[in-house]
This record gives structure tokens, sequence and C-alpha cells, in this order.
């Protein structure tokens, strides 16, 4: 089933949810207005019709947000939520949905349908996650992570060090102080213990995720991420309550030569079965993003293609 649907902002930025009625699948839940497109109907077009009959605007269709490929109990569907240019006339619930102008922040908040969390996510979540090599040089790795968050980079995997060496945590703690400065969320790999310690997010490569026991690690206000190759590991890092997940690999790299990546489709096909935000992680770089939206993906997770040179 293939389903469009738009992001309609107000001249206050406010944007629009309706609630789905009562006796239809997933009713009372919140979403972005949109329908079913039909046989040969573009998704622009369908978005169009739909937004006139359920709120009896006229819509002309932007930019692409992302597609979500989905899998619920009884059918399988693409949500495709488009950006709108512009649009004309007085949004009033025409079908008897209840209608809640959100401020963006907001959005989080409200019961939705799975296919919608990746797109919240998308609407204000960082579309690249930067992991760090490994810290050769201590002063010129943090400048080069300072140069990264000038360039606008605003969520960082810390990365890169024996556990237990001498200087990884003081090193970590001065790039947390980068990161605070600009802005940045920040997560260490793998050292609970110094997650906690700062006050920062936390990102557990798969093998931790196994040895979790089920229980969050850190609190819900820092970030709880994981690293993932497969649907067992997607599910537990969703039970755990990661806040998003790193996929891949999506191409074969020069770090894992021999390893083949599992592609876009791969990508997709994971994807369908958790409702967790996903970077794609393996070759890729911010050009790359236009085709990680596509296939569902928050963005790309990378250390080569944004740590830069
Ligand atoms: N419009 C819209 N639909 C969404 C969103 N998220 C999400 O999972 N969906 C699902 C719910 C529906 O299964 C499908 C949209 O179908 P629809 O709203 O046009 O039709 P419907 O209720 O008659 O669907 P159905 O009961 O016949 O399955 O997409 C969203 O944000 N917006």
């Amino acid at each position: 089933m293939e389903v469009v649907a738009g992001v309609i902002h107000d001249a206050r930025g406010r944007i629009l949810l309706t609630r789905r009625t009562a006796g239809r699948d997933l009713a009372g839940l919140w979403e972005f207005p949109g329908g079913k497109r039909e046989p040969g109907e573009s998704a622009e077009a369908a978005l169009v019709r739909e937004l006139h009959e359920e709120l009896g605007i006229e819509a002309e269709v932007g930019e692409p947000v992302i597609t979500v490929p989905q899998t619920y109990p009884h059918k399988r569907l693409r949500l495709d939520v488009r950006h709108l240019r512009d649009w004309r006339g007085t949004a009033r619930g025409r079908e008897g949905q209840a209608l809640a102008w959100v401020p963006p922040h907001k959005l989080a908040s409200y019961a939705m349908p799975p296919a919608d969390r990746p797109v919240v996510a998308a609407l204000g979540d960082p579309s690249d996650y930067l992991v760090t090599p490994a810290p050769v040089d201590g002063p010129r790795w943090l400048e080069t992570l300072e140069r990264a968050l000038a360039g606008g980079v605003r969520r960082v995997q810390l990365r890169g060090a024996d556990a237990g060496s001498a200087y990884w945590p003081r090193l970590v703690e001065q790039a947390v102080q980068l990161c605070r400065k600009a802005g940045a969320e920040v997560l260490v790999n793998g050292d609970v213990g110094l997650a906690r310690r700062l006050g920062i997010g936390l990102h557990l490569p798969a093998a931790a995720l196994r040895e979790a026991g089920g229980a969050r690690p850190v609190s819900a206000d820092v970030p709880l991420a994981a690293s993932c190759h497969d649907l067992d590991e997607l599910k537990a890092a969703e039970a755990l309550g990661c806040d998003f997940a790193v996929v891949g690999n999506l191409r074969e790299t020069p770090s894992h030569p021999g390893r083949a990546g599992i592609g876009w489709a791969g990508f997709a096909r994971l994807r369908e079965h958790v409702a967790i935000p996903l970077y794609a992680i393996g070759g890729l770089v911010p050009a790359d993003l236009a085709e990680a939206r596509m296939h569902g993906a928050q963005g790309i997770a990378a250390i080569r293609g944004l740590w830069p040179s």
C-alpha cells in the first residue's frame, strides 16, 4: 500500500496533525494528513486530492521529507511524506476528524502510528551522525572534531580508544565540552560508567546490546543508541528503549573488505519491522542523504564521510 502525507505549516511554524476517527485501523492516533494512492496516480496528485477531500485546502507539493516502509499486523505500507511549498484555504476536518496545530518540538508527545516515529525524527533530528576515528594525536583529534562541529555536525559518537586506556576519559571530557559548546548531542561508545559520570549519551555495540539484559543503562534524558546488523539486534535495541540505531554495513568498505553491503533494499527491509529512527552506515557520505531518506533512513552515520580531512 502506497500512502502519501503532507507536512503542513501555519504562519507560526506549527505543524498540522489530524486524528484518525473511530472504527478505522489505528483509530485515535494522530497522523500527518494524507491517504492512499490510487492505482496509476502520482504521489503529488494523490496528496493534493487527499488534502482537498480531508481538509478543504489547495496544496502545492514540495520537497520529500522521508519515505518509510512499514509492516503492520495486517498490512505493509510505504509512507511517503512531503513538505508543502504552499497551501491556500482554511483547514477543517471535513470527515469529522480532530485537528491539532503542533509546535515541532512537541510532535513527539503525540501518540502516532509506528511509521510516523521516523518521520518526526526526520523533521527535527540531525541527518548526520559522526563517529570519531581512533585518536592518534589527541590535540589534533580535538581540533578536527571542532572543525566537524563548525561544519554543522550535531550528533556525535565518541569512539576509538581501547577500553581502559589512561588518556581516553580525559579526551572524552574535552570532546564533550566542545560538543556542548556547539549545541551537539554526544554519545560515548560502550562505556556505561563514563557516560553516567559525564551525563552524556551511550552508544552500544551490538554485542553489548545482548548483554544489557533488557534494562535501559542510562537515564531517559540522555540519548541511547546501538549498532545493529540484523533484525534480532534491531528488535533488541527497540525493546531496550534506544532513541535511534545504526544499521550496516550498507556498502563494502575498505575497513571490512570482502564483507558485502546490505544495500538500500536490504536496509529498507530491516526498516519495515521496527519504528525507531535508523542511520545507515558503511561507505556513505553526505551526498547519499536523499537516497537514504527514500529508503526510510534518518540519514547517514560515518567516520571517514563526516570527519574533515
Ligand atoms: N495519512 C496518513 N496515514 C498514515 C500515517 N501513518 C500511518 O501509519 N498511516 C497509515 C494508516 C493507514 O493504514 C494508511 C492510510 O490510509 P488511509 O487513512 O487513507 O485509509 P484508511 O484509514 O481507510 O485505511 P484502511 O483502514 O483502509 O487501512 O497509512 C500518516 O502519518 N498519515
